[in-house]
């Protein structure tokens, strides 16, 4: 299936300019997973979560701009998987405006959704650290295991008020969750649906969220409790994931000039300090 895709690729890991990609022979399957655009609680600084927000102006230009340099760099795909969340939706809306793929199957599943933010869905991110301290906000929004409050069952924020979760039972749905709960969800679909295509040869695009993207990265790469606490993902930027024949891991890749990604990063990061 690697022939389908335009075949350079980086030598590096994580930061590799789009004008140096140079190609692995190992190579077998590739993988696009792409977080969604600046959403317009991103732009406000809000804990997010599953609150069904749009994407911004800027975010609309970043999936666009995510759509052509895939097409300047020769990718087309067979299948689509989203969240069931609208920024991750119109994000791919926008994408395949540029690389004329609307007609694709879109796969949306709940699975794929943003790390549940418990309580802490709706308020602004540098508040919450002038309050909690800037090292609390960190562990709830970095921590592998320590969840954010959990919400109450008649708090309307709980996803069992949501229609979109009708089919699901009470149990399913989270009240809050720790990344360790997200990749508990994230990777069954990762195995079940996702894995499955792509052996079976197609082109996949998964389209998702900052936290449900690092469970699927934790879980792929192996990264350490400790280590996955420094991993940022940037909004529509796609990051390239490469595996050999016995689909094992052999190198990832953002499609952006490393500099501008560094940038993205550390916004990423920086959300959740004082002013
Ligand atoms: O608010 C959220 O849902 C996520 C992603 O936007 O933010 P954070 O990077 O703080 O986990």
């Amino acid at each position: 299936m690697i022939g389908t895709f335009f075949n350079r690729f980086s030598k590096n890991l994580h930061s590799i300019s789009k004008y140096n990609f140079t190609s692995n022979p190992e190579a077998k399957y590739k993988i696009v997973l792409l977080r969604h655009g600046e959403s317009v609680w991103n732009k406000e600084n809000r804990f997010t979560g599953w609150k069904d927000v749009q994407l911004s102006p800027k975010g609309i230009e970043e999936a666009r701009s995510a759509g052509k340099t895939l097409k300047q760099n020769g990718y087309e795909f067979d299948v689509v998987y989203t969240s069931v969340l609208t920024r991750a939706i119109m994000t791919y809306n926008n994408l395949a405006d540029e690389l004329g793929c609307h007609h694709l199957p879109v796969i949306k599943h709940w699975r794929l959704n943003e790390r549940h933010y418990g309580a802490l869905q709706g308020l602004n991110k540098t508040e919450t650290a002038e309050k909690h301290g800037e090292e609390q906000v960190k562990i709830w929004r970095r921590s592998y295991s320590t969840p954010p409050p959990a919400l109450e069952l008649d708090d309307e924020r709980f996803p069992g008020h949501d229609k979109r979760y009708k089919h699901l039972p009470i149990q399913a749905l989270p009240r809050t969750e720790a990344l360790s709960d997200c990749v508990a969800r994230v990777i069954p679909f990762w195995y079940d649906q996702i894995v499955p295509s792509v052996l079976a040869g197609k082109n996949v695009l998964v389209v998702a969220h900052g936290n449900s993207l690092r469970s699927i990265v934790k879980h792929v790469d192996n990264v350490s409790e400790q280590d996955i606490i420094g991993i940022n993902i940037p909004t529509s930027v796609p990051l390239i994931y490469e595996f050999d024949a016995n689909f094992k891991p052999i190198r990832n890749y953002y499609l952006a000039d490393p500099e501008e990604l560094k940038k993205k990063q550390e916004a990423v990061q920086n959300q959740g300090k004082k002013k």
